[in-house]
């Protein structure tokens, strides 16, 4: 029922623009290709055999340019599409609709090609043109009703290259049905492509590209596109290309077809960049051409006919010398004509015989940049080097805490300096020492006992902390870097402080009350930071790690942006997490690291100033509760990062430690947290059942939100009776009254009943029961439920007080033998811990004589060891102070 629904709704609705670029259908649906091929033959042939088929002459037409065709047309929503040899052939072939004597509407900012072919009409076709001001759409209401005048084409660029200025396509194309029905409005598209602007949606006639560019993207092929709607035009465009043979060849449509698959995405790509260069030119100072900033002239319109600003912009230095020495001095920047390629950003200098000759009032400082799909700050570098190089602008203020450029006046007057707060959108940092050389925190994984899943839609879970922790390990360094080694994935990483998209802060996080209270419960991490840093921060290669690298540097980035009040102020640091943990499999291994990355990034930062250590080194309940709620706070946010939508009650417990009774705040009703505290010689023994199957906590959790919003009736009355379940466990967990055995014999009920609501809940799997079936089998009849998100992951089994510790071992090598692995833990330990570390054994020896070395763990064991051992480790420095 559902499929059919949904296989319906596919149906009737177009795809969206990137898919249509991908999928390339096939033109003639009664015609298959033999092998079935994924990618469209050449047809690499002048002559077809025999008379009367679909083609006989690759001049009149050719399949694999019918295809190209065929998709340019559908991509560009047009009834006809023709593709030629060159964007100036195509504009050829269009003018070749006109007569001798007509005249035609332009504008005075036309690409210097078109200009060219213009002159050549007027001295060989008599054709006479008009220039005007096209960002003006009043300027050609005289000619168009002027009857003397034979208008016969309106020819518009918009944006015009290299001036970016604005036409509006609609309102001219409009006034020209209006005044001038029979004269063909025409639009060199190529600026923008089909992606970004469809002139004939607008109302426009005759739409061409130079397919040399955008379309194609990798400059290695040239060719033109012309789209319109009219069939009497389309025929005048077909008589002519097979009249003067300017047909593409098939094998440069193949590659043209190839090209358009990827216009969006490389588009989206150059765009971005573009953005980001232009706010670091404007912010500069200097005269920057381009739609996509707020103050360019005719932006309202474009933002109407357009969705997007584009890959190409041009600024003015003011000095014509100096324009020469930027363009010339730029060394990932070349130089060269035309644009759209993916990777190859280019500078050109307006050339000045070209703009005198067609009388064109271009600024002759004017620089073009087309932007390619290479790194932002790889571009923003090398563009700074050759303004610095040229002398267009100079570093000022170097000691400072933030690099600082003014922009040099080509005429020697005084020019404002201008405090860069970005620098092609990163902030110009300069990094400083965290407050703490090095300190170590650590936070414990937890156990749910009851309420999971229920728990992130309001209902009360059990949990309590377990013996297994995760350790953060935080030094500072000196390279202005800052980097996290995370040895249990295999993942490594630095980054140049400076390089980081500081712009992307959200100020939310950033006020001085953040750094008091930490981040709000509701408060959401931003989407285009965390994109940002997936795409092109972290190493893609496996998720786990780029879930806690994103955490880790949205954290580390908001903490250091709020301590220098919106300036970053970061601290070049290393960043190392090992964990007792099994990761991924319900025992909160990412609220532990989150708790621990969080406190560690307070204390260094000197957010938090370290609790003092008691003799004996381990100072139980020694941190305030205030500091914890703000690492708890801190701890969320990045749960968030990594989860989605966390209850919170995984950092409650790594932050905390004991165990707790919690409820999250949902929909005007307030959260509860209660402690329980732990009660003399009534302690439980659990056993925890790794089953070894992978799964995704944000995964499941997802799952279980969109059964609820699609079978409410299912899923709420199973979240009633789980609150039921947590209300009972809970007082049976503090009752210092109820019979002993009752209350393991009742818990061993409540885990049953919690476990098959669970599975209904659609989190159950095969490893967990098989893990069930061994516990419950004979001789030890124990009961057990899966416990954190499930779907693979831990098991959770109570065990009585009466079974032995020979039963124990026993049950744990059957369920080794079944490939399980067994932790055998206590619950309601201690939460969260920190401790400065000091310098490890070979330091000291240095500075010291070796007389501290005893004392101090080696610090590379910290990389190496695991399991108990890295608890050892750990647990071994002195001074340890826990909540
Ligand atoms: N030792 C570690 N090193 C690096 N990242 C870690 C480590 N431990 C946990 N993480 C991060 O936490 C994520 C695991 O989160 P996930 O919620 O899937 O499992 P869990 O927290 O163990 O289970 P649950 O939330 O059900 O208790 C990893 O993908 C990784 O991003
Ligand atoms: C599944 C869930 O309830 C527990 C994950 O350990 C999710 C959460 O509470 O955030």
């Amino acid at each position: 029922m559902q499929l059919t629904l949904l296989a319906t709704r596919t149906a009737a609705r177009p795809y969206r623009f990137a898919t249509q670029c991908a999928t390339v259908d096939n033109p003639d649906p009664q015609h298959k290709d033999q092998y079935g091929s994924s990618s469209v033959p050449i047809y690499q042939t002048a002559t077809f055999k025999g008379m009367g088929g679909a083609y006989d002459y690759t001049r009149s037409g050719n399949p694999t340019r019918s295809h190209l065709e065929h998709h340019i047309a559908k991509i560009s929503n047009a009834r006809h599409a023709f593709a030629v040899t060159s964007g100036m052939g195509a504009l050829d072939v269009i003018f070749r609709l006109l007569k001798p004597g007509d005249e035609i509407i332009a504008g005075n900012d036309l690409y210097g090609g078109s200009n060219r072919l213009i002159g050549y009409l007027k001295t060989h076709g008599g054709i006479t043109t008009h220039h005007v001001d096209t960002t003006d759409p009043s300027t050609l209401v005289p000619l168009l009703q002027d009857p003397s005048r034979k208008v016969a084409m309106v020819l518009l660029e918009s944006p015009t290259n290299p001036l970016l200025q604005i036409a509006d396509l609609e309102t001219i194309a409009r006034l020209v049905r209006t005044h001038r029905p029979e004269a063909l409005v025409v639009v060199d598209n190529t600026m923008m492509s089909p992606y970004l602007c469809r002139p004939l949606e607008l109302g426009c006639d005759v739409v061409y590209d130079s397919g040399t560019k955008y379309l194609s993207g990798h400059h290695d092929l040239m060719a033109g596109v012309i789209t319109c709607d009219r069939d009497d035009v389309a025929k005048g465009i077909a008589f002519t290309i097979n009249s003067i043979g300017n047909g593409l060849s098939p094998f440069d449509a193949f590659l043209l077809l190839r090209g358009v698959k990827t216009l969006s995405l490389r588009i989206d790509k150059q765009q971005a960049n573009s953005v980001l260069i232009a706010q670091y030119l404007d912010q500069l100072g200097f005269k920057v051409n381009y739609p996509g900033l707020p103050s360019h002239r005719g932006k309202a319109v474009h933002d109407r006919i357009a969705s997007g600003p584009g890959a190409v912009l041009s600024f003015e230095t003011g000095d014509v010398a100096m324009s020469e020495r930027i363009v010339g001095s730029a060394r990932l920047w070349g130089i060269s004509v035309s644009f759209g390629c993916i990777n190859f950003s280019h500078v050109s200098r307006t050339k000045l015989s070209c703009f005198k000759f067609y009388k064109r009032n271009l600024p002759e400082d004017l620089i073009r940049l087309c932007v390619g799909i290479e790194d932002p700050q790889d571009l923003v570098d090398d563009l700074e080097a050759a303004l610095l190089e040229a002398g267009a602008v100079r570093v000022v203020d170097e000691a400072g805490a933030r690099a600082t450029l003014e922009r040099v006046r080509p005429d020697g007057g005084d020019m404002k300096a201008v405090e860069l707060k970005s620098v092609g959108g990163q902030e110009r940092v300069k990094a400083g020492r965290p407050a703490l050389e090095r300190v170590m925190t650590s936070a414990p994984g937890k156990v749910i006992l009851f309420g999971e899943h229920a728990v992130v839609h309001g209902v009360t879970a059990i949990a309590g902390a377990i013996d297994l922790r995760c350790y953060c390990l935080a030094e500072a360094r000196s390279d202005g870097q800052i980097s996290l080694d995370l040895p249990d994935l295999g993942y490594s990483q630095s980054w140049d402080l400076s390089t980081l998209p500081w712009h992307l802060v959200d100020p939310a996080l950033t006020s001085s009350s953040c750094l008091k209270t930490g981040p709000k419960p509701d408060q959401a991490p931003s989407t285009e930071l965390l994109t940002l840093l997936a795409n092109q921060f972290v190493h893609q290669d496996q998720l786990k790690a780029v879930q806690a690298a994103q955490a880790f540097l949205y954290l580390y980035m908001h903490l250091a942006a709020a301590q220098g009040a919106g300036a970053p102020r970061p601290a070049a640091q290393s960043f190392t997490v090992r964990s007792g943990l099994p990761i991924s499999a319900g025992l909160g291994s990412s609220a532990a690291f989150s708790v621990a990355v969080s406190s560690a990034l307070l204390y260094s930062h000197g957010v938090l100033p370290l609790p003092s250590s008691s003799s004996s080194g381990d100072a139980k309940g020694g941190i305030d509760r205030a500091h914890a709620d703000l690492v708890n706070a801190h701890a969320f946010l990045a749960e968030k990062v990594i989860h989605g939508t966390p209850s919170g009650i995984d950092n409650t417990v790594a932050t905390l430690g004991g165990a707790v009774a919690f409820r999250r705040a949902v929909k005007g009703r307030e959260g509860r947290l209660d402690v329980i505290e732990p009660q003399e010689g009534r302690g439980i023994r659990f056993l925890l059942t790794d089953t070894k199957v992978a799964r995704d906590t944000k995964t499941l959790v997802a799952g279980v939100a969109r059964r609820k919003l699609e079978e409410p009736d299912t899923i709420n009355p199973l979240f009633d009776s789980i609150q039921r379940i947590s209300d009972s466990a809970h007082s049976l967990l503090t009752s210092s009254t109820v019979d002993r055995a009752a209350q393991l014999a009742e818990l061993a009920q409540l885990v049953d009943q919690n476990h098959a609501h669970l599975v209904s809940l659609g989190v159950g799997h095969a490893a967990l029961e098989a893990v069930r079936s061994t516990t419950r089998g004979e001789p030890w009849g124990l009961a057990t439920k899966l416990t954190g998100a499930g779907g693979g992951g831990c098991a959770v089994t109570v065990v009585p007080d009466d079974f032995s510790d020979d039963s124990l071992a026993s049950l744990r090598s059957a369920l080794a033998s079944s490939g399980f692995e067994t932790y055998s833990t206590t619950v309601g330990g201690r939460g969260f811990g920190v401790v400065a570390v000091p310098p490890s054994s070979a330091e000291v020896d240095e500075a010291e004589g070796g007389a501290e070395r005893s004392k101090v763990p080696e610090r590379r064991r910290f990389d190496e060891c695991a399991g108990e051992e890295l608890a050892r480790w750990a647990e071994g420095v002195e001074g340890w102070v826990r909540a």
